[in-house]
């Protein structure tokens, strides 16, 4: 692909993953870490099949070879992860990781050469510490290749990149071991060579893209690992809801990693080999990246928190149905569904981490979290494999028939005790919505419409807190849409119309006092049915660009979270009342609640509430963009306006109607 345009001036919204693409440079050094990341994985999958082939017959001597590779794998990271940082730091970026991934090549190659238990071991060791030096190098490269409003994006893509090609490797893994399943052995040795080959290429990328150049020494601190352990520890445990997201997230964790530490001695006892352990370990990756992918889009209408307890319940009973059923086919199934699981409780997790951790130690809370997950990952895998050797095969005999049952499986029994256990700790510290019987949430949040957008004209709604700047970019986006030649609507909620005039009146004067939370949602509905069929519609219609303060999101906020009603009840009665009419795009002016208040001083009923309420409806409108990412605008909304500005309407621009 030719680079016929400026990154600077791609008109691409900030989170269009293919405009990161589209940068040359940086499209090859994805290529080439993708590239390293499916290798990594195949290795990791032949390694461990190699290890339990090396070690022979015995369960026990098996189980702890596979156990060893899985431990020494994360065992660099535990005790090494900031030096490394720090080295890469100090050589050429682009050198290091062309060395790296050469260096990595020529191990994987000596790996079946040499064929001892005792080198595959040290081997990988080795093979991780280059991995930590070039994954630093990679990181600290991107910001020199990609403008600094497409890093997210360009973020997101290697965490994907990352975890997403586990399941492309164990496709390729399973097809070689299928493919030259007469060949024996040789066929984990021909994915150790495949996995060579795909760290050369790697390395051949990169000399392509001279763009990264030598490394621009900062004297940026790197904190050590200590260090931030300490101070994350320290907020984690003096904060329950906190507290109930990291032990919840590292459960998750721990719950995938049961499978792949014991899958291999588990497929064994099956009977189904290393294909069967390809297939199970693609299935889990695989359910991962669809829970994580889609169960929030999927449940959109579940609190957070709800979802993040009962994938953890979810998990724990995929786990114990894994141990029980014996058969491949439908094992991996299950695994699938245990992925699922495990990712929608993942995503939910690091989502809620970022609403609910206040900035100053958002850092702190997440490098916290990373190395909780390691030695959560390290403990698992080496402990896991272990305790099944320890276990061992087992063969009783009950009323004349011989039950055997082996350690893999009874080891997973345990782990889904634990995590089920887990799930319904985090559940009791975290549910926010008492007395709502699950299933009636579960059964009410599935399966919705997607809602009608309209096709002529074009249809803005502003969201926000009380003084987050909605009427002030109102106002600039109408001067600069005018300028363009568009025919512009700008209206508000509530109070466009006639009626709802009078209707805001009610809602928002103090004297109205406390009424019925379902009266007040009620009244705002009918302001929106009136100022949907009077006023919104017509004008979509003719063509016009209509831009709303306020719309639905401040329903769902406001009526649906920060106050004690049911969520879905505000949506589908909202739904009702705008003919499930939505906006083209939702901009969200994100501002802390106390920032917003301040800068006003008289208060309307609403703006009268406590300040948690404030605090529900922010991270309401946070979750509502969250969920359909396409179709939102989040902005820091502590930016000055023209800044605003400027991002509103680089976002707009490429939606605009033709004009003629
Ligand atoms: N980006 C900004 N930074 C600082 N103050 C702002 C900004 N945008 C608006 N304001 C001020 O904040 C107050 C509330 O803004 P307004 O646009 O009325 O918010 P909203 O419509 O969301 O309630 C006004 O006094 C406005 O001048
Ligand atoms: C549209 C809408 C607004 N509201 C609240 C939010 C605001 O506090 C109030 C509208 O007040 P308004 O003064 O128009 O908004 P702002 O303070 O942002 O300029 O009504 C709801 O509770 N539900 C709704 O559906």
């Amino acid at each position: 692909m030719p680079e016929v345009h400026d990154p600077l001036t791609d008109p691409a919204p900030a989170h269009d993953l293919r405009a990161v693409l589209r940068i040359r440079a940086f499209r090859r050094l994805w290529i080439a870490f993708g590239l390293s990341s499916l290798g990594d994985w195949i290795g990791l999958l032949a390694l461990t099949a190699m290890a339990k082939s090396l070690a022979g017959d015995d369960y026990q001597a098996a189980n702890f070879a596979i156990g060893g590779v899985l431990f020494l794998r994360v065992l660099p990271a535990l005790v090494m992860g900031p030096v490394a940082g720090w080295v890469a730091d100090r050589l050429d970026r682009r050198w290091t990781m062309i060395l790296g991934d050469l260096i990595r090549a020529a191990f994987f190659v000596s790996i079946p050469i040499v064929g001892t238990l005792t080198w595959v071991l040290v081997a990988t060791v080795l093979i991780e510490i280059v991995s930590l030096v070039w994954g630093p190098a990679k990181d600290a490269s991107v910001p020199n290749l990609v403008p600094r409003h497409r890093l997210e994006a360009a973020n997101q893509l290697s965490l994907i990149t990352t975890y997403g090609t586990a399941l492309p490797a164990a496709v390729i893994f399973t097809a070689i071991t299928l493919v030259s399943r007469w060949a024996g052995d040789f066929a984990i040795d021909l994915a150790v060579y495949v996995n060579a080959a795909t760290f050369v290429v790697s390395a051949l990328a990169i000399v392509s893209v001279a763009e990264i150049g030598r490394a621009v020494h900062d004297h940026e601190e790197h904190p050590t690992l200590w260090r931030t352990m300490v101070e994350g520890w320290s907020y984690v445990t003096s904060t329950p809801l906190v507290r109930g997201l990291v032990v919840g997230i590292s459960g998750a964790f721990a719950a995938g990693a049961v499978v792949i530490g014991l899958g291999r001695t588990y497929v064994e006892d099956l009977k189904a080999g290393d294909p069967g352990y390809g297939v199970l370990f693609g299935a889990v990756f695989g359910g991962l990246a669809l829970g994580m992918g889609f169960a929030p889009r999927l449940f959109s209408g579940l609190s957070r928190r709800r979802l993040f307890a009962a994938g953890l319940v979810g998990s724990g009973i995929c786990l114990a149905a894994l141990a029980l059923i014996q058969q491949i086919e439908i094992a991996t199934m299950i695994a699938i569904l245990l992925g699922f699981c495990a990712g929608a409780s993942w995503v939910c997790g690091y989502t809620l981490l970022g609403l609910e951790v206040p900035d100053a130690v958002r850092g702190r809370t997440f490098a916290f979290v990373q190395s909780a997950v390691r030695t959560v990952l390290a403990v698992t895998l080496a402990i896991a494999p272990f305790a099944a050797g320890a276990i061992g095969r087992n063969t009783w005999t009950i009323g004349g028939r011989s039950v055997s049952y082996n350690g893999a499986a009874t080891t997973m029994l345990i782990a889904a005790v634990l995590a089920g256990v887990i799930g319904v700790i985090a559940w009791r510290q975290m549910d926010d919505r008492p007395g709502v019987p699950f299933w009636r949430d579960v059964r009410r949040s599935f399966g919705k419409t997607p809602g009608v957008y309209p096709t002529t004209g074009l249809f803005i709604a502003m969201e926000g807190g009380d003084g987050a700047g909605k009427s002030t970019q109102s106002a600039l986006l109408v001067e600069w849409l005018k300028e363009q030649g568009q025919q512009v609507l700008l209206t508000r909620e509530p109070g466009a119309t006639e009626l709802g005039k009078t209707l805001r009146g009610i809602v928002l004067d103090p004297a109205t006092g406390d009424i019925s939370h379902r009266a007040e949602a009620l009244l705002y509905a009918a302001d929106k049915a009136e100022h949907v069929d009077s006023v919104i519609k017509p004008a979509l219609k003719a063509g016009a660009v209509v831009i709303t303060d306020r719309y639905v999101d401040s329903a769902l906020a406001y009526q649906g979270s920060g106050r004690d009603l049911d969520l879905s009840d505000v949506e589908r009665v909202n739904r009702w009342a705008t003919d499930d009419l939505r906006p083209n795009l939702t901009i969200l002016l994100d501002l802390p609640p106390k920032s917003g208040l301040d800068r006003f001083a008289g208060r309307d009923r609403i703006e009268a509430q406590s300040h948690d309420f404030h605090v529900r409806v922010r991270n309401a409108f946070l979750e509502l963009a969250a969920a359909e990412p396409q179709h939102y605008l989040i902005l820091d909304a502590t930016q000055d306006r023209e800044e605003l500005a400027a991002q509103i309407r680089a976002r707009l621009q490429p939606m605009l109607p033709k004009v003629n």
